[in-house]
Formats: structure tokens, C-alpha cells, sequence
């Protein structure tokens, strides 16, 4: 088991790795990192691509595996590129390690080992049954890639998705408190999708009293929905001291609900990450934002605008205390997941993420 540098590595396998970064792209963010596998055949051609298609499906090596299978390729003469070090542990699915040994891959070529506790040890899993592995390749980009669910990861705490439906001014509710809707049915849908594959989804006291949001995952029929294995709803989470009113609808009916009576965020998820949450959607309103982004505890932003202006009323951000330009939050695009800006209908969506380093962590 050796770390090399790029140079260490064929043309075909920085290829094959290249493939495999872009094809990790097409994952959701969440729960687990992005990663892509690509298995090349003696040639040095790039006979698949797999990817993870977020918590609770196969992963890319056994999407990968998976796709040679019904191909009837011969794994035995194969290398496997993979974006991110196979786990070595059981999860929602079986540990990559033993995919790869099983499958008879005896060359294995990986960007960055798994910093995680009890997914790592994969690399050394694989060498013990003889497979010859290699890390390093493209290894700052696959870091890159999954730089905040690292380190939501070594915080101990959810990743965290904040959304917001504005309008072009940025305001997130009129004078007068009416915000439904702001954004059209397709943005609403694609919010949906997104509420389907969290755990919890969060929104401050303020929200409830004005909103009384439901909080469910519904489907344009009005369903509950679940995008992955995982059936119960997401967890309902209120933020504040205030009462929540007992007719509250974010109560529901099947005891997914959670009251934390916190202004502090990073508290808030501590208590969620120990019920097991794993991945939170922060919806607003845009004090709770506001304090999720000041605390640099956003790891993605999605942002829904509409066509509209109102002039007046509620700014989709609270008063950061920032006094100067150099001081402004700043983000980077992020092309996960159908990329960084999209047209839906007549609304646009922007998919951000922090950029790296540019704020002090949690402690
Ligand atoms: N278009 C959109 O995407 C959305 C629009 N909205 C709209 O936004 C408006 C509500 O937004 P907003 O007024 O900002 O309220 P919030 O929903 O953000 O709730 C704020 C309240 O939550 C509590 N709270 C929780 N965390 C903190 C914290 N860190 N700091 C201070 N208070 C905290 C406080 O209440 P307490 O006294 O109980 O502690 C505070 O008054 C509504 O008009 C709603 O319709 C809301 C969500 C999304
Ligand atoms: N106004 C607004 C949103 N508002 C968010 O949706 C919540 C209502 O959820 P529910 O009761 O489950 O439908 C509301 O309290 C707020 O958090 N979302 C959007 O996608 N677009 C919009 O225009």
C-alpha cells in the first residue's frame, strides 16, 4: 500500500480518476460524501463509470461492480479508480473493501483515504488480500470535493443544507407576512426532493407562528415521499423559547417532531447528531439562517429565486454585522448535483457552498 504523487500513476489512470470525479458529481450531497469509481480493462480503456447516488444506495465501487457484472466483463484483469478509499465497514450497505476482493479486482487506485472512523481501514483491508493498492491520484481535487462533509465529519455533527425561496430584491416574505409562494411549483418540487432525503428539517419559532408550515415531504399528488430506503419522514425541528402552539401542523401526528428550545445552531446539532440525524435543512426563516451562516455551520446553500420584487418586506438575511465588502460571506459554485445554477420554469436555482477556509470552524 503505497501514497504517490500524480506523477506515480498511468495516463489512463488519471483519466479513469478524472472520470470518476465528474461522475461523483452527479451524487446528492448529505449524509455522505461524493464519490465515483471507474474500472479500466487492460487496455487502459475505461470500460464503467459507477457513482453514489447518496445515503442508503450501493456505493460508486459497487455501482461500478455492478454495472461490469451485468457486462459480463472480466473483473480479474481490471483496475479500479475510485475518488475516495473503499469503506471497510457495514452501513446501509456492505463494506466496499470486501466488494472489490470479492469481484477479483487485483489493482486498486484511490485519491484520498476515508477520514472517517469507522469507514477507513479499506486500503488496508484490501492489501492484507492481496489486492495492489495505490493513493494519492488527483488527491487534492477528491478533497476538495468533499471538503465540508469532511469536516461536519470531524465536528461530530450533521451536514447542513440552508434553502430559501426569494425574490430578486431578496426578500423572503411581504410586508404584510404572506410568503406562499413565492417560488414557483417546479422549485417547490425540487425543494421537496431535496426535504426527501434529509433527516431532519429545522425552521425558527417565528416560522411556525407565521407559517404553521406542515414540514412533510409531498409529492405534487400530495404524498409523503421518501427518495431513498430510510421510510420514516424527516425529523421536524423548531428552533426557539417560545411555546409552539399545541395545533401546531409541524407537530404532525407521528411523533417526528422536536422542539429545541436554543438559539445556538451548533448546539442544536449536537442534540440532533445524537439522535442519530445525520443530515439537516435548515429552511428559515432568515433569522435561523442567518444564524446557521454566521457560525459558518452551512455547508450548502441553495438558493430559489423568483421573478418577482416586493420592495418591502422581510430580507431573506438578517443584519450580519458585516461593515465592509472583504468582510461578505463568499461562495463558490458547487456542480453537484445538476450544478450551480439551474432554470426551473421561470425561477432560478443557486446551488453554493462556502468557500473553503474562509471562515473559522466550530469548536
Ligand atoms: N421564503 C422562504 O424561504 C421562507 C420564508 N419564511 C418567512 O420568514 C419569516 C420569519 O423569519 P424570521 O422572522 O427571521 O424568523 P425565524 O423563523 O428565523 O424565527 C426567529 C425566531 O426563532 C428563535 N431563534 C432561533 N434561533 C435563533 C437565533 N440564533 N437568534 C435569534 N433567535 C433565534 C427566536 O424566537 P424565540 O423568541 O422563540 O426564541 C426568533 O425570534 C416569516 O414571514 C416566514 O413566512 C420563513 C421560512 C422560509
Ligand atoms: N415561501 C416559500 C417556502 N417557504 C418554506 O416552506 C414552509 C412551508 O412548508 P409546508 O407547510 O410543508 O408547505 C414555510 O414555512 C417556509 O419554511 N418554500 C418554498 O420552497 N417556496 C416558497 O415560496
Amino acid at each position: 500500500m503505497t501514497t504517490d504523487s500524480d506523477t506515480m500513476f498511468t495516463a489512463a489512470e488519471t483519466e479513469a480518476m478524472d472520470l470518476a470525479l465528474a461522475a461523483a458529481l452527479r451524487g446528492h450531497r448529505g449524509a455522505n460524501p461524493l464519490v465515483g469509481a471507474a474500472i479500466l480493462g487492460e487496455d487502459g480503456r475505461v470500460l464503467h463509470v459507477g457513482h453514489h447516488r447518496g445515503a442508503g444506495t450501493p456505493h460508486a465501487e459497487v455501482d461500478a461492480i455492478d454495472q461490469a457484472l451485468d457486462a459480463g466483463t472480466d473483473l480479474t484483469r481490471c483496475t479500479m479508480v475510485v475518488t475516495l478509499e473503499p469503506c471497510n465497514h457495514t452501513g446501509r450497505t456492505g463494506p466496499c473493501a470486501e466488494a472489490v476482493v470479492e469481484a477479483g479486482i487485483p489493482r486498486l487506485v484511490h485519491a484520498v483515504a476515508d477520514p472517517t472512523e469507522n469507514a477507513s481501514g479499506g486500503a488496508a483491508r484490501l492489501h492484507a488480500a492481496g489486492v495492489q493498492v495505490h493513493s494519492g491520484l488527483r488527491g487534492e481535487r477528491a478533497e476538495q470535493l468533499n471538503h465540508r462533509w469532511a469536516r461536519a465529519q470531524g465536528e461530530s455533527r450533521p451536514y447542513v443544507t440552508v434553502k430559501t425561496a426569494q425574490t430578486l430584491d431578496a426578500r423572503i416574505a411581504a410586508a404584510d407576512g404572506t410568503s406562499t409562494w413565492i417560488t414557483n411549483e417546479e422549485s417547490r418540487a425540487h425543494a421537496h426532493g431535496v426535504r426527501a432525503r434529509v433527516d431532519a428539517i429545522v425552521v425558527g419559532t417565528t416560522t411556525v407562528l407565521t407559517d404553521d408550515p406542515r414540514l412533510t415531504v409531498r409529492t405534487p399528488a400530495g404524498d409523503q415521499a421518501r427518495g431513498d430506503q430510510n421510510t420514516s419522514s424527516p425529523l421536524r425541528v423548531v428552533m426557539g423559547h417560545r411555546d409552539v402552539p399545541t395545533a401546531a401542523r409541524v407537530r404532525g401526528a407521528d411523533g417526528r417532531f422536536r422542539h429545541l428550545r436554543t438559539h445556538d445552531p451548533a448546539v442544536l446539532l449536537t442534540e440532533l447528531y445524537e439522535e442519530g440525524v445525520r443530515h439537516v435543512l435548515v429552511e428559515g426563516g432568515a433569522t435561523v439562517v442567518g444564524a446557521f451562516l454566521a457560525a459558518d455551520l452551512a455547508d450548502e446553500v441553495l438558493v430559489y429565486q423568483a421573478p418577482l420584487i416586493l420592495g418591502a418586506g422581510r430580507p431573506s438575511y438578517p443584519d450580519l454585522g458585516i461593515q465592509t465588502l472583504s468582510e461578505a460571506l463568499k461562495f463558490l459554485p458547487d456542480e453537484s448535483d445538476g450544478g450551480s445554477l439551474r432554470r426551473l420554469g421561470s425561477d432560478v436555482l443557486w446551488h453554493l457552498q462556502p468557500v473553503p477556509e474562509a471562515r473559522t470552524p466550530m469548536t
